[in-house]
């Protein structure tokens, strides 16, 4: 074997530990819309289920990026489709919280109108390169994670006023971000001489 054939590296395989817990976190999201269904038809228990559902699948999130670093496990497949499932997640709770009436329908709006519209900015430019989450979109993420996960709680009434403030600071991360990334996906676009 020739020195340069030795440093080759082997291909990451796309069906990896870090993928397989963001497939995890897709197939969470029908079980926690069932479970948030069943908790506004019956017992306030299936409401805390919902949360816990909610809570495990975006832990998800943290770990699949974890591992992907950790284990030299990143892909191209990962860096999409971590921000879709991300998305299929929050954006699945943000509209049951809208239909059940615990969060204004325009916030859920303007943070899926973002959302998607960043997602098919990512397929629009993916000739080009692929377009990761970026640290504001992790703090997006996390802000919203947050901000759902209080309002899905039976929180105490002392602690439930904390919650339109989260899910502001959301919105608010949730947009400015979004510019963000339209500007990368231009200078991606951008003809080079
Ligand atoms: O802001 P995005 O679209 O890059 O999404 C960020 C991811 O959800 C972070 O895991």
């Amino acid at each position: 074997m020739t020195g340069a054939e030795s440093t080759v590296a082997a291909p990451v395989p796309l069906l990896n530990a870090a993928n397989v817990l963001t497939a995890v976190r897709l197939v969470l999201v029908p079980v926690f819309a069932v479970t948030v269904v069943a908790s506004a038809m019956s017992h306030a228990g299936w409401r805390m289920a919902a949360c816990l559902i909610f809570v495990v699948a975006s832990a998800t999130d943290l770990v699949d990026g974890w591992i992907a670093r950790r284990f030299g496990l990143v892909t191209p497949l990962g860096k999409v489709a971590d921000p879709i499932a991300d998305k299929a997640l929050t954006g699945a709770a943000l509209v049951l919280l809208s239909w059940y009436d615990r969060l204004p329908w325009w916030v859920t709006v303007v943070i899926l109108a973002r959302e998607l519209g960043i997602t098919a900015l990512r397929f629009w430019v993916i000739r080009h390169g692929v377009i990761a989450a970026s640290r504001g979109g992790k703090i997006k993420t996390a802000l919203q994670i947050l901000a759902i996960t209080w309002y899905l709680w039976p929180m105490p009434d002392a602690l439930a006023p904390v919650g339109p403030w989260i899910m502001g600071a959301a919105v608010v991360v949730t947009v400015v971000t979004g510019f963000d990334y339209i500007a990368q996906a231009l200078r991606l676009r951008r003809p080079t001489r």
